[in-house]
């Protein structure tokens, strides 16, 4: 059986901080609610959140550092402590794959309340987790309700913003991977799945003049792209449709660079050199990433290009149950070196 799940509402406007109450009321969430920031987001959006909440629920706050088990065992120890019957996450990324999984493992609804529109994870039912040092991918729960506030989107660096075309142009050498991998593993592949995930990437492409004036019409395009990748992956059962290679390579980043940059910068640089390997138009790629002012190399990113080589030669064996274009064995020292030079990223 496969169980799809899906968000039951997504609200995209100005203004929504208040939101957060309604909606808990309409989807009838329960009297305690737990918010979940990290320090900056507490002052972006968290705070009012929270004070909005209090006048009709009963509020308990938690402060989130990483995307990793710990924060989540954290989570969880507080969502038995306060009897907590839903949450809320405030934050990037990282803050919202916690509320993913503690709320999955809970057994609690949870609402993402995005404050960049930097990653894919907004909707998914994914999360990206630290467990031993590596991300792993497990399977959680999407959110019930999606609350995107573009005034609080807009408010985060644009950095950001360009981070998120990073992660959606992604999913054409990701989509690229999973053919490879139903071709040559027998890996279930969904083709609905796929054509709704590359519909993203190629909105990017079209839209990269668009999306580099940062306005709030950029702030919606990107958005409504990130949650649909996020319903891609809903409907393939896992992240497949929109992590491959390119993210292999970024979460061996993670790892081993002194200090990674956005996850969607990272993915976007590897969504290149995969590209190359695929023999896709990698120009085109790094056209798009250049046009909305994203890094294409090694020097944008702020990493060693000693990093990007050795992540290239190690990205294989991050989730080896991961089929992907760097196969079994990976990159020697010699392909990966010279696939980075052909593409400009060192
Ligand atoms: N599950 C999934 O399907 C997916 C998961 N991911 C995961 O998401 C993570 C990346 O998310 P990303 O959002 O890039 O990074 P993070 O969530 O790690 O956030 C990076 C930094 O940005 C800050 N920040 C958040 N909002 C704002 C704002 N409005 N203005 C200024 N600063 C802000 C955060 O503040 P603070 O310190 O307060 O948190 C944090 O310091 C990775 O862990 C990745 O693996 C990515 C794609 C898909
Ligand atoms: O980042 C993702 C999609 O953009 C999904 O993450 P994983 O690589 O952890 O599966
Ligand atoms: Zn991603």
């Amino acid at each position: 059986m496969h169980l799809m799940q899906l968000p039951r509402e997504v609200l995209l406007g100005e203004n929504l901080k208040g939101e957060a109450v309604n909606v808990a009321k309409r989807l009838g969430l329960g009297e305690r609610a737990l918010v979940l920031y990290g320090p900056k987001t507490k002052e972006i959006a968290g705070k009012d959140i929270e004070k909005s909440l209090r006048e009709s629920f009963e509020v308990s706050a938690l402060v989130i550092r990483e995307a990793s088990m710990e924060e989540v065992e954290k989570t969880l120890t507080k969502i038995r402590d306060d009897n907590s019957d839903w949450l809320i996450a405030v934050g990037g990324g990282s803050i919202i794959d916690v509320a993913k999984l503690a709320s999955f493992k809970a057994g609690v609804p949870f609402i993402s309340f995005p404050t960049t529109a930097s990653h894919d994870g907004i909707a998914s039912a994914n999360a990206s987790i630290k467990d031993l040092g590596t991300k792993t991918s497990v399977k959680a729960v999407p959110p019930v309700a999606v609350i995107a506030d573009v005034r609080v989107i807009k408010t985060a660096p644009y950095r950001y913003l360009a981070a998120g075309v990073g992660d959606m142009i992604s999913n054409l050498t990701a989509v690229k991977d999973w053919q490879l991998a139903h071709r040559i593993k027998g890996e279930y592949y969904s083709e609905y799945a796929a054509s709704l995930s590359l519909m993203s990437a190629k909105m990017v492409i079209k839209n990269a003049d668009i999306i580099r004036l940062g306005n709030e019409e950029s702030v919606r395009k990107v958005v409504k792209g990130l949650i649909s990748c996020g319903v891609a992956m809903s409907i393939a059962g896992s992240s497949r449709p929109a992590s491959g290679a390119e993210h292999l390579f970024s979460h061996a980043l993670d790892a081993i660079a002194p200090k990674p940059a956005l996850h969607g910068e990272q993915v976007g640089v590897g969504t290149i050199i995969m590209a190359y390997l695929h023999g896709l138009k990698w120009e085109r790629i790094r056209e798009t990433l250049k046009k909305v002012g994203a890094p294409t190399n090694a020097y944008e990113l702020g990493i060693d290009p000693e990093y990007i080589i050795e992540a290239l030669t190690i990205a294989h064996t991050i989730r080896p149950e991961r089929y992907t274009i760097l196969g079994k064995d990976g990159l020697t020292r010699e392909a990966a070196e010279k696939a980075a030079k052909i593409t400009g990223v060192i």
